[in-house]
């Protein structure tokens, strides 16, 4: 067995709700990789289009002014951390109304080649691997991902969780506003929502979140091993 272990690159995709998020960071902390949460750029530049009075049902004007704000995503699982121009914007990017713009803004194909830059850039210089949450990271960011997971659960179950954050919100309209914007990102041209090919999809409606992180864990373990026992097979015999 090599003493070092390999970097290595996990791609987490689905809707919203379905533990993206919790799970990504916690398998990221747990085997000490970094972690990005690429809603949360979208967000941000959808932060910065709202504050800069940037019609966001005009994608002319958003790819005018796409490479505009300048975007830092801080990757330690611990302590995710994101900027525009320098403005730690954590909390606003959570409000109602980024949720309710930032699938227009993000479906804008110069927005997603901006940011898909970004986060490939991110991704090669973590140094022992990243986890990388999102919705196109297996098919498009990072199609040669060492794993790709597809989470999913039902409608019910995505609803009652975020209602369960929001505390106050009525489970119904929550539900009805995660659906449209499920249908909005499965919809879009460039690189819509979508399991890859070769993702392994875990349906969480039914497991606890700390199933889930276990289960993920797992698989990126067996990954490691299946990888390092292809390296030792195809190096050749020391002498
Ligand atoms: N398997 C699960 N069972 C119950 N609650 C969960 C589960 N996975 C995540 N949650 C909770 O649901 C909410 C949304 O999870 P999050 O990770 O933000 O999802 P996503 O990133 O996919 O939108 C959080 O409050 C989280 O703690
Ligand atoms: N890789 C990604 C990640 C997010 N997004 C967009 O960003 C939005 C917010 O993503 P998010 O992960 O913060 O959403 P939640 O599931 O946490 O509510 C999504 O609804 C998509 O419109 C995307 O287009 N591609």
């Amino acid at each position: 067995m090599s003493d070092t272990v390999e970097s290595v690159i996990v791609a987490i995709d689905g809707p919203s709700g379905t533990g993206k998020s919790s799970t990504s960071r916690a398998v990221a902390a747990a085997l000490g990789l970094s972690y990005l949460d690429t809603g949360a750029q979208y967000r941000a530049i959808t932060w910065w289009m709202i504050s800069n009075g940037v019609d966001v049902q005009d994608p002319a004007a958003i790819a005018t002014a796409a490479a505009k704000p300048a975007i830092v995503s801080g990757t330690d699982p611990a302590n995710p951390t994101i900027t525009v121009d320098g403005v730690d914007v954590t909390g606003p990017i959570r409000t109602p109304e980024v949720t309710s713009k930032v699938s227009a803004v993000s479906a804008v194909p110069e927005v997603r080649a901006r940011i898909t830059e970004l986060q490939r850039s991110i991704a090669s210089s973590a140094a022992t691997g990243i986890v990388v949450e999102g919705r196109d990271i297996g098919t498009t960011v990072l199609p040669d991902a060492d794993l790709k997971i597809f989470l999913t659960a039902s409608p019910e179950a995505r609803a009652a969780r975020r209602s369960g954050e929001l505390k106050g919100t009525d489970v119904a309209a929550t539900k009805e506003a995660l659906v449209k914007r499920d249908a909005a990102d499965s919809s879009r041209k460039t690189s819509p929502l979508a399991k890859a090919d070769d993702a392994v999809e875990v349906d969480t409606t039914d497991l606890t979140l700390e199933q889930v992180i276990e289960c993920v864990v797992t698989l990126v373990e067996e990954r490691r091993c299946a990888t390092e026992n292809t390296e030792n097979t195809e190096k050749p015999a020391a002498r």
